[in-house]
Order: C-alpha cells, then structure tokens, then sequence
C-alpha cells in the first residue's frame, strides 16, 4: 500500500484531477444491493454521470491491455483489484468528461482504495450513498440478474460477500464516523428505494417549494 499512497501524494497537490475537484459521491453496498441500478436513476435525475468502477475493470479485460488477464483472474475470483490500477481508470473516465459531477459506484471497496484515491485526488467525497440489503436477497438477485457476468455464480458471490464483509463495510464506518454515510433501506422494490434516494439529491430549497 505505502507505494501507491507515497506516489499519489507526490501527485496530489497539482495534479489534474485536484484541479478539476469535482463532485463525487460515493456509491457502496453489498454486490447485488441494486448499486447500477440506482445510479441509472440518478444520473437521469440530477445530471451526474455514472461511473462504475466494476464495468471499468471489466472493459479493461476486453481492450488486449496488459493488466487485462490479472484483473480478468481477481475479478473472477471475487477480489479487490489493486488501487493503482482501478484509480488510473477512475481517473481517467473524470477527466475525459466534461461533468463535474460523478457517482463513483464500487468504489472504495477496501482501504486501500480509500486511502490511494484520497491522496491522489485530495477530494473528499459529498456523501456516500450505502445501500443497506440482506445477504440473502443480494444473492438472490445476483443469481438472477443474467448479464452474463462470469462472476455471478455461487461460489464467487460467496467470496464477494466475504470480501465486503471483512474489506468494505470497514470503508463505510471510516465514512460513518466522519458523518458523511446516507444509509438506505435497499431491500424494498428499486422504485421505493429511489423515493428516499431522491429526497437525498434534492436541495432543501427545492423542498420547501414543491
Ligand atoms: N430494489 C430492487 N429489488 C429487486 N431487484 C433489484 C432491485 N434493485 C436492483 N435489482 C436487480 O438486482 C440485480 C442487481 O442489481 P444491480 O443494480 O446490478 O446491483 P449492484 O450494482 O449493487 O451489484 C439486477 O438484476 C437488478 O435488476
Ligand atoms: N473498486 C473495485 C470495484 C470492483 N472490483 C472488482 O470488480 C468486481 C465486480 O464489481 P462490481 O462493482 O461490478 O460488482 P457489483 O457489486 O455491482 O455486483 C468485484 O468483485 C472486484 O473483483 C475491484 O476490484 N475494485
Ligand atoms: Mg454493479
């Protein structure tokens, strides 16, 4: 860890990311709490743009690039790919956009990817939205969501949920602690679950007047 974090820190201060400083919110919850699927409504909402640090990993799979097969192997195996390699691709994707707003969605997963992305970025986060949801639906859903994603098979959701339990759920209570986390019952139909997301995006002055 000390590598990536002692780089970022030489990078951080000027770097183009710390200049654009944009808007993130966090998006974290168990795999299968309905993360993608709440982002989508956002985005068509509230004008953020979506990034989900998973389909960047896996589009890098496709692109013949060097890391490709290791990310390929951590991936179907239900680990958390180093920092360096997701944050070059977060990076990048904020960057190229002209937004200044960004749902940054799996990410950080671990602390690792917390502390990397802080020292490369010095920005912290608006919020992080945590999608709360029982392991057995997760599952349930994972096993039904049919997107031909390699990963979706039991004995990797298994490990996934191990991961989020040992890895990720620390993340949160870093963020609980500080009184940034939005913590949201996400067992309920996506439709409800995104009526108290709404109300989290929504200024208070809009509020007042609806
Ligand atoms: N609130 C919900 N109730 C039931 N199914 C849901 C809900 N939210 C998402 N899903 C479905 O569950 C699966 C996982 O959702 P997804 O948004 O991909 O979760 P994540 O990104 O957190 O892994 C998808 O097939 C999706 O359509
Ligand atoms: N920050 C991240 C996010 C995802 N990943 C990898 O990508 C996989 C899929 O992540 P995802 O966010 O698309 O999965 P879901 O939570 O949406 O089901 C994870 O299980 C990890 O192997 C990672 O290594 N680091
Ligand atoms: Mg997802």
């Amino acid at each position: 860890m000390g590598t990536v974090v002692e780089a970022a820190n030489k990078e951080a201060p000027g770097s183009a990311l710390a200049q654009k400083n944009p808007k993130i919110v966090f998006v974290l919850g168990g795999p299968g709490s309905g993360k993608g699927t709440q982002c989508a409504k956002i985005v068509e909402h509230f004008g953020y743009t979506h990034l989900s640090a998973g389909d960047l990993l896996r589009a890098e799979t496709k692109s013949g690039s060097e890391n490709g097969t290791m990310i390929q192997n951590m991936i179907n195996d239900g680990k958390i790919v180093p920092s360096e390699v997701t944050i070059k691709l977060l990076e990048r994707a904020i960057l190229e956009n002209e937004n200044d707003k960004f749902l940054i969605d799996g990410f950080p997963r671990n602390e690792e990817n917390r502390a990397a992305f802080e020292a490369v970025t010095n920005v912290e986060p608006e919020f992080v939205l945590f999608f709360d949801c029982p392991e057995e639906e997760m599952e349930k859903r994972l096993l039904g969501r049919n997107q031909g994603r390699e990963d979706d098979n039991i004995d990797t959701i298994r490990k996934r949920f191990k991961v989020f339990l040992e890895s990720s759920l620390p993340v949160i209570e870093y963020y609980d602690s500080k009184g940034k986390v939005r913590k949201i019952d996400a067992a309920k139909p996506a439709e409800e679950v995104f009526e108290t997301v709404k109300a989290l995006f929504t200024p208070v002055s809009d509020k007042a007047a609806a």
